[in-house]
């Protein structure tokens, strides 16, 4: 019997950032070993055109969800979408639903936050800072609440090289940061961003380290915990190997990669790549509730949720088991053969960038006006370019993160719970791991058909040929006109060629003699 999963039964559930990469993994997990929790209580935007119920559907009749259906057959009674944006005062959330959320939740998990790098400061200290800030205060008011689990990012102190399982304070108090967002204008707000965020490398960081503070200083009476997730990555097993969704983080490049758009990399091979699959990350969080809940640590207790101290691997290691995957399964429609390489000095990543990102684009650019075609590929590679430069920082260094708390907590489990609530990467096979991660990305997220791959290999094998050829026309062209300017260059020429013509000679020769 699980304790974590009985635990959970018959609770009512606040989840914020649901419909994202990680909420999504989290509800799955809690329908399917809870299925007799009392309700999941989401909030949720409209998006994209699609009202909640919409997205509420989408979600729970994707892929991600099918077991859920076999052991929770009346998940869409135990799902119940709130209009909010965490954006808004009181994050825009109606009477009715707010006395809801205060008279019932149990368990608050906050997920929802902007990762991207270069938001403005602005929308960034609104979402990762002061939501947080008001989900506090909405907590302190639920007579029934028994944990709050806030999800930071292991890169919060990124600007340090080990990193302990405590806050680390930022120079500016929070609210400061909070109160300033609200009479600055823009262009100072981008003056002092610099500044404010020192020597960490963008406003995500920044913010999610504001963020953290912002728990310490509110949690009052409250029970809460912080989870520190490193980099995270597709699903190890659960609810199947290899679920991904989005292209945040190292599967945009898988996909650059398989596409053959990615060809080098300023990383640094050696370094560690503190990759952590999004299962591991949630029963760690699932985990880390129940703790909270029922231990009632006296002080708020961190969990870093990596890889590297435990069971390292390292970018290079990763890079060519990428590469090694697309050799068997290649993606659909590649733009070319998937090759690329690290580079680690700017002269070089420069030389690459010019002669394998850009030059490229823009020959198949020209190719597109020709044939009558809009041309698209050069804006997508300055795309791809300006993404690398944002990841480059993350994929050059290597940082220690300790593990205390989160090892603490896997000696406290049952066998049962250790096996339900698996978060031991040791037992990770990273070749094997990364192998079901790269045909996630085919299947889950571009949605390529397995029957594709003998049509996907000809087409590789046509874009072999087109280089080869390419490379052939290159050469010839080359050498004719050093011939045409070199007197060295046509005694060498001279030379091959009569050495060729005397070699066909004597074998003819030869051969007439032997019949
Ligand atoms: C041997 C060599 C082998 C090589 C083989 C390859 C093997 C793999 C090697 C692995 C090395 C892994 C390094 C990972 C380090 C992660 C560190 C995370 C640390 C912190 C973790 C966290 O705690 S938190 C989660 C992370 N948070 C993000 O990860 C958001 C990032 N993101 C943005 O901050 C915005 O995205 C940004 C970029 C500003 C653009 O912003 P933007 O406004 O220009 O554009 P959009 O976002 O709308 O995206 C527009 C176009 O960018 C393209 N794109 C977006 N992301 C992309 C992506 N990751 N890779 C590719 N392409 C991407 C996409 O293809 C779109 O293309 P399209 O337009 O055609 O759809
Ligand atoms: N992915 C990673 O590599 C890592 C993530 N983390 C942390 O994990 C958490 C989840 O990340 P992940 O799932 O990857 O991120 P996603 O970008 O996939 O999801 C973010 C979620 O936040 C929601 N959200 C954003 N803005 C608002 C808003 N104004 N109102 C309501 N909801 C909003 C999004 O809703 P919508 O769908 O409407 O946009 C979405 O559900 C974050 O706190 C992140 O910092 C930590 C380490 C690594």
């Amino acid at each position: 019997m699980s304790m974590i999963a009985d635990f959970y039964g018959g609770k009512s559930i606040l989840i914020t950032g649901a419909t994202g990469f990680l909420g999504k993994v989290l509800m799955e997990k809690l329908f399917r070993t809870s299925p007799d929790l009392r309700v999941i209580y989401i909030l949720v935007r409209p998006k994209a055109g699609q009202t909640l119920q919409q997205r509420v559907f989408q979600i729970l009749n994707s892929k991600l969800f099918e077991k859920v259906k076999e052991v929770c057959p009346n998940v869409h009674e135990k799902i119940r979408a709130i209009s909010a944006d965490l954006n808004q005062n009181d994050f825009a959330i109606s009477k009715e639903d707010m006395q809801e959320l205060l008279s019932y939740t149990n368990i608050i998990f906050h997920c929802a936050a902007t990762v991207r790098f270069d938001d403005h400061l602005r929308h960034a200290v609104q979402l990762n800072v002061t939501a947080t800030q008001q989900l506090l205060l909405m907590a302190s008011q639920m007579p029934n609440l028994e944990a709050f689990i806030h999800i930071s990012t292991a890169f919060s102190n990124c600007n340090l090289k080990h990193i302990d399982e405590v806050i680390y304070p930022c120079p500016v108090e929070p609210k400061k940061i909070i109160d300033s967002m609200e009479w600055l204008d823009d262009a100072i707000i981008d003056e002092i961003t610099p500044k404010l965020i020192g020597d960490r490398p963008n406003t995500y960081t920044y913010t999610k380290a504001l963020g953290e503070m912002v728990v310490q200083q509110e949690s009052g009476k409250l029970n809460i915990a912080i989870i520190r997730p490193s980099i995270v990555g597709a699903t190890w097993q659960e609810p199947f190997p290899g679920w991904v969704d989005n292209i945040n983080g190292p599967t945009g490049l898988i996909v650059a990669a398989g596409k053959g758009f990615l060809r080098s990399i300023r990383a640094t091979p050696m370094a560690v790549a503190d990759l952590i699959p999004a299962d591991i990350v949630v029963n760690l969080t699932l985990a880390v509730g129940w703790y909270t809940a029922v231990h009632r640590p006296k002080s708020t207790l961190i969990y870093h949720c990596t890889s590297g101290s435990l069971n390292p691997c390292n970018w290079g290691k990763m890079g060519i088991q990428v590469l090694a995957t697309f050799e068997k399964i290649p993606l659909e429609r590649a733009f070319r053969r998937p090759k690329a390489d690290f580079t680690t000095n700017n002269v070089t990543t420069q030389y690459w960038n010019a002669v394998s990102h850009r030059a490229p684009a823009i020959i198949y650019d020209f190719y597109l006006r020709l044939t009558g075609r809009k041309p698209r590929m050069t804006k997508l590679m300055n795309r791809l370019l300006r993404t690398l430069s944002m990841l480059e920082y993350f994929i050059n260094r290597s940082w220690e993160w300790s593990t205390y708390n989160t090892e603490m907590l896997m000696s406290k489990l049952s066998p049962e719970d250790q096996r339900v609530f698996n978060f031991d990467v040791r037992q990770l096979n990273w070749l094997e791991y990364i192998e079901n991660y790269v045909l996630g990305v085919k299947k889950y997220l571009l949605k390529e058909d397995m029957a594709g791959i003998p049509e996907a290999k000809q087409h590789l094998k046509r874009l072999r040929n087109i280089h080869y050829l390419f490379n052939t026309a290159l050469f010839l062209i080359a050498w004719r006109l050093l011939i045409a300017r070199s007197q060295v260059a046509r005694n060498v020429w001279f030379f091959i060629v009569s050495f060729c013509y005397k070699f066909l000679s004597y074998f003819r020769a030869s051969s007439t003699l032997k019949v």
